[in-house]
């Protein structure tokens, strides 16, 4: 073997023993670890954990493997464990197309035999900014659950007012102003822009916005990056302001929910960069049993296509914002709109919004041309001195009632 260290990197990489002995599919996180040059017709090893230490040996001829399995001495069963469920979590994610991976699982150390490392970037530190602000809320959410469990809240949701029909105040708005319906987003800053608005009054704001003809608003909870806040979403929510609200969460545990419609939601936010198909499921049932809408945001193609295919999915939003890296193109609206995803959506009544990167009315006019039946606008209307004449500015019309 040409290297030890990567042999026994891959030979950890990630399957549970219950199919250690199928086919391995080629794009697991099995052979993307594994350099191409090497890749054909080698033999390697892994070693696998529960309930006995086993080894199994490959045999890769142009492309396809066999496998058979020995006994191996006793090693650290329980790292090995963890290691292979984090790989297999994360080789779940990656084959739906998520690049945000979740820290919950991932071993500051590498498992190799006997020998253990550190990889940058592989598994101990956030790749990128979305990335940074999964993990830092997998912690936040912890510390949540524990002072306010689900038996706590349980009880409190029997007091939540009623969820508002948050798509049907956008089919309303859409149809009353010939423009997309309106939401309008309650944003003092944001981790691409810094502080977008020194003199921040939440409530005022959101009656403004509403006064001047948005449809529904969007509450940013995060405090950490966005400033934001709960309590901002519940006095909102409180001011006698009709407008269905939006909680603008990075929504990673169905918790989450539960503590947003206490909160007074009428929608949650669900990225599809960070949930994978099955969470998304889960979230949009908890979400029906509340009465809630579920916006499904998305950035490329790939996420389009596997939300679309979600049932029960109403209300799709398309992030011109890559998460990853800041860029803003309002294009991406039109893109993931054309052709037979388009068609798609047409055909299952789903609604979309476009969201992010919208300052003009040519902006509005070109994303409403591309299908969008809703925008969710933060920034423009944000930096607004009069937050209700910033709308009229924004559609190059007065849309207030
Ligand atoms: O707004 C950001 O900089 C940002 C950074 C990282 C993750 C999410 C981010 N924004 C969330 C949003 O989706 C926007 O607040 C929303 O679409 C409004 O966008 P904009 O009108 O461009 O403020």
């Amino acid at each position: 073997m040409e290297s030890m260290n990567l042999i026994s990197v891959r030979a950890t990489a990630g399957f549970s023993f219950q199919r250690s002995l199928d086919p391995i599919p080629q794009n697991s996180a099995f052979f993307r670890l594994m350099p191409q040059t090497q890749m054909k017709n080698q033999s390697f090893s892994r070693q696998i954990s529960f309930p006995a230490i086993k080894s199994q040996q490959f045999e890769v001829k142009d492309g396809s493997t066999t496998a058979s399995e020995t006994s191996v001495p006793e090693v650290d069963a329980l790292k090995a464990k963890e290691w292979e469920v984090w790989m297999y979590q994360d080789e779940v994610a990656a084959g739906q197309g998520i690049k945000i991976r979740r820290p919950t699982t991932g071993p500051p150390q590498h498992y190799v035999g006997p020998f253990e490392f550190r990889l940058q970037n592989e598994g101990n530190t956030p790749r990128n900014i979305l990335a940074e602000i999964i993990w830092s809320k997998d912690i936040e959410v912890t510390q949540r659950k524990e002072k306010n469990p689900y038996a706590v809240l349980k009880k409190l949701l029997d007091k939540a007012p009623p969820a508002r029909d948050f798509i049907g105040a956008l089919k309303k708005a859409n149809s009353r102003t010939g423009f997309p319906g309106l939401i309008a987003e309650v944003k003092k800053a944001s981790s691409s822009r810094g502080v977008l608005r020194e003199n921040f009054d939440p409530v005022q704001i959101a009656k403004a916005y509403e006064k001047g003809g948005a449809a529904c608003l969007s509450v940013l909870t995060d405090e950490k990056y966005f400033q934001g806040s709960f309590e901002n979403l519940e006095a909102i929510r409180n001011s006698g302001v009709q407008c269905p609200l939006l909680c603008k969460e990075f929504v990673i545990d169905a918790w989450q929910i539960y503590y947003a419609r206490i909160k007074g939601a009428d929608a949650i936010l669900l990225i599809a960069a960070v949930l994978p198909d099955l969470d998304i499921k889960y979230m949009i049932k908890i979400c029906k049993l509340f009465r809630m809408t579920a916006l499904v945001e998305v950035h490329d193609e790939r996420e389009f296509s596997r939300v679309i295919e979600i049932e029960g999915i109403q209300l799709i939003g398309i992030n011109n914002r890559d998460l990853e890296t800041f860029e803003l193109d309002i294009a991406n609206t039109k893109k993931l709109l054309e052709g037979e995803r388009g068609q798609k959506i047409l055909e299952k009544g789903i609604m979309v919004v476009g969201e992010s990167g919208l300052f003009t009315p040519a902006d509005i006019a070109y994303v409403q041309e591309a299908g969008v039946k809703a925008v969710l606008v933060g920034e423009s209307l944000a930096k607004q001195e009069d937050p209700s004449a910033g709308i009229a500015q924004l559609f190059g019309k007065d849309i207030s009632l």
